[in-house]
């Protein structure tokens, strides 16, 4: 449990923390996407389609049992890696996406 906060001091200091923590996300996201453009190549070398449903399924579920554990509602999670797998399947589709790297 996070402690209130009480002083403007200690506003600030959340809101600076915040700011780290999004730096952190969009980086785990490049990360993320990078990984997605390699399997992307991979795919289109050997004739595998962009979207793969029941893994996609797989990995909101995990992410879903993560979330649960953090408190993140079910809705929420499915929407952020819906968002994540739509930008997922233009990175595997577009050809120049995949070489661009
Ligand atoms: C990255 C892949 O391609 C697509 C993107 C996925 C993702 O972003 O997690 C999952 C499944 C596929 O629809 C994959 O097949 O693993």
């Amino acid at each position: 449990q996070l402690k209130p906060i009480n002083t403007s001091a200690e506003f600030n200091a959340a809101r600076v923390k915040i700011d780290s923590l999004d730096n952190q996300i969009i980086k785990t996201l490049g990360e993320r996407e990078r990984i997605v453009r390699e399997i992307g190549t991979y795919k289109a070398k050997n004739h595998i389609a962009p979207l793969q449903a029941a893994r996609f399924k797989q990995v909101v579920d995990k992410a879903k049992e993560a979330g649960k554990k953090e408190g993140l509602s079910p809705e929420f999670i499915e929407e952020l890696m819906n968002a994540i797998h739509t930008e997922s399947l233009k990175l595997e589709g577009d050809p120049a996406a995949v070489h661009n790297e």
